[in-house]
């Protein structure tokens, strides 16, 4: 029998400068920047996706429980909210090292935590980063006493995301609080969504490099092929650029094809550097009278409605 899958929502809250960018960075690299959710997925706030075997976790970044004192919207206090109606977990971020210089900060900021799921029907983990900061551990003690008797069901686990000490207990911890469900990303959908994108701006970034001022003005870029899975540790991309007219082509393509040469090297060591795997990256000019006035073609580019 398969094992039961298991998938949820990691909502993550804190004050701004806690660290949540870096431990996510940390956690999922670069396959955050852009993913493609489902739409009954809270679009805005998912700021990535882990799957480990059994195991998918989406987590929802929430400015507003803290900014609310800085006088933010309350927009960004019910977008929050509605992440916490789904939430599995709680993950709260504190910058240990600022309450170990000066405690006072700590009442205040776990103040509207304790509100919105200080009642217990979520876990919550508390993430007590930048601990390579603090040199006297000692200091740590009477900020995790006061977590503890402010939140007392929640869990914590001293992490520095910087470092990366503690963080795969902390990883090891969420997960396993995750319900039995099925996953809702491809794992593969997730992880090249975003880098397909990346990869044709990165292709349209060295064409207005090597055009300079005779870039014509209505060109595209679209990525036809990507092939990670013929060959590990290379991936084929076949990337057509779309002018408007065919006079634009010689221009685009150059002198016995050297400037389209040089476009693809610049590019393919970009995207090599992007992806941490060599990349073969097939250019191909294509003459389209009239692209920007064609709604379906502006969709695929993800220009249209
Ligand atoms: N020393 C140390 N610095 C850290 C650690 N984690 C994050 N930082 C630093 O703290 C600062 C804020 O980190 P971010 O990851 O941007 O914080 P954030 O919570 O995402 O901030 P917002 O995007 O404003 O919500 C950056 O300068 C990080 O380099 C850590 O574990 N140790």
């Amino acid at each position: 029998m398969e094992n039961m899958q298991r998938f949820g929502h990691v909502v993550m809250l804190g004050p701004t400068n806690a660290g949540k960018s870096t431990l996510l960075n940390r956690l999922i690299g670069q396959k955050i920047s852009i993913v493609s959710p489902k739409p009954q997925t809270t679009r805005n706030s998912i700021s990535g996706i882990i799957t480990q075997g059994d195991v998918q976790a989406v987590f929802l970044d929430t400015p507003g429980l803290h900014r609310q004192k800085r006088g933010i919207a309350p927009l960004l206090m019910r977008s929050a909210y509605a992440a916490l109606a789904q939430a599995d977990v709680v993950m709260l971020m504190l910058d240990a090292a600022q309450y170990a210089r000066r405690i006072d900060g700590l009442a205040p900021d776990l103040k509207p935590v304790v509100k919105a799921v200080g009642d217990g029907r979520l876990p919550v983990l508390v993430a007590l980063n930048k601990v390579d900061v603090v040199r006297e551990k000692v200091k740590l003690l009477p900020v995790l006493e006061a977590i503890a008797e402010a939140l007392p069901a929640a869990e914590l686990f001293p992490i520095s995301a910087l470092t990366g000490v503690g963080v795969d207990e902390l990883l090891k911890a969420l997960l396993s609080r995750l319900p039995e469900a099925p996953h809702q990303f491809d794992p593969d959908e997730v992880s090249t969504a975003p880098v397909r994108f990346l990869a044709s701006e990165i292709v349209r970034e060295k064409l207005f490099l090597a055009l300079g001022d005779e870039l014509p003005y209505s060109m595209a870029v679209t990525i036809e092929d990507w092939d990670e899975k013929s060959k590990p540790g290379l991936t084929k991309i076949r990337a057509a650029i779309h002018v408007g007219r065919e006079s634009h082509k010689p221009m685009v393509i150059g002198k016995g094809g050297e400037r389209l040469k040089d476009v693809g090297q610049k590019a393919r060591a970009d995207i090599e550097e992007m992806l941490g795997t060599q990349v073969f990256l097939e250019l191909w000019v294509k003459v389209r009278r009239d692209w920007t006035d064609d709604p379906s073609f502006l969709r695929d580019l993800g220009l249209g409605q």
